[in-house]
């Protein structure tokens, strides 16, 4: 099986950082503690990889896709074959930044030897640098597991939607002493198994900065605190493209409305025979 890593970017009128660009490692992101803030963003598509690649320090292939693109109600029923799938096409489409992957619901939680199998496939299928898994103390023993096989793991604590079910909703996490104190837990113990960096979502904002100041490894925030050594969104929230989004998002653009606008442009020029027009039809040559 030949799979190539990489697409042509040397006709990319989109890309402005010089093509031979050396791609960030996963050693030079855990030494960012404490300095620049780390910048993450999701990316499910080639396209959309090589647009954020420059802007980006680390690229998330995100289980929110099920959600985002294929219309399920949670990332619980998200497949392996769907993160291979979409994990090769940012692979393929960025040059930069270090690709890491979400573990879907299932391919990891049974213990160790069954999320190195699910994490080694991600890594060969796709040519991504690192996974993500969902979990705190549960999950520790599975993050040194991999750590000690040479997978970089990044952990993902406080509001896992993976655990939906069992949480009752995507309310924010940590409201109770009790409960931030356990999520504090989990963070020492996923970054004490070696994880290189720790998500930290749906958490009170106290309790984001008391994590980023408790673990040895950077965290990065979505919904936690600015304190976090970086932020996280997930693309297609930070586009505008939904119309109900968690409070954490911020929008920097209105996708969504100026797609709508396209269409019905679109639309009014076809039914109004004004599309196409000479310019965009072939004649023989004269
Ligand atoms: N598009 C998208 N963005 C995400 O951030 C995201 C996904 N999908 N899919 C996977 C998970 C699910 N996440 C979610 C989903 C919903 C809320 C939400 O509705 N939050 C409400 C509070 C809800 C409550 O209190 O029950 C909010 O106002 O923040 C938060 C995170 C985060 N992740
Ligand atoms: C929101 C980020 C951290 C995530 O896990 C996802 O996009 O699936
Ligand atoms: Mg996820």
């Amino acid at each position: 099986m030949s799979v190539t890593h990489s697409l042509d970017t040397s006709t990319s009128r989109a890309n402005p950082v010089p093509s031979p660009m050396k791609r960030l490692t996963v050693p030079k992101l855990q030494a960012m503690k404490g300095g620049d803030p780390i910048v993450m963003l999701t990316a499910y598509t080639a396209r959309m990889a090589q647009l954020l690649d420059p802007h980006s320090d680390i690229l998330l292939v995100g289980d929110s896709l099920g959600q985002v693109i294929y219309g399920l109600p949670s990332t619980v029923p998200v497949t392996m074959e769907m993160m291979c799938a979409h994990g090769a096409a940012v692979v393929r489409g960025s040059w930069h930044a270090v690709v890491a992957v979400d573990m879907p619901f299932g391919s990891y939680e049974a213990g160790p030897e069954r999320a190195f199998d699910s994490a080694a496939r991600i890594l060969k299928e796709t040519g991504a640098a690192a996974v993500k898994l969902e979990g705190g103390e549960a999950m520790a023993e599975t993050v040194a597991f991999l750590v000690g096989r040479g997978i970089p793991v990044v952990g993902h604590v406080g509001l896992t939607p993976q655990a939906v079910n069992a949480l009752g909703g995507y309310g924010a996490r940590g409201r109770s002493d009790a409960e931030a104190a356990k999520i504090l837990a989990d963070a020492r113990a996923i970054a004490d198994a070696g994880a290189f960096l720790l998500v930290v979502e749906g958490v009170m904002e106290s309790l984001g900065a008391d994590i980023t100041r408790a673990v040895s490894c950077p965290t990065i925030g979505i919904g936690a605190s600015a304190a976090c050594d970086g932020q996280v969104l997930v693309t297609e929230d930070m586009l505008g493209m939904f119309e109900r989004t968690p409070r954490f998002v911020k929008r920097y653009e209105d996708l969504a409305a100026r797609i709508e606008g396209a269409a019905a442009g679109f639309a009014a020029e076809v039914r109004g025979r004004a599309f196409p027009t000479e310019e965009q039809l072939y004649r023989p040559k004269t």
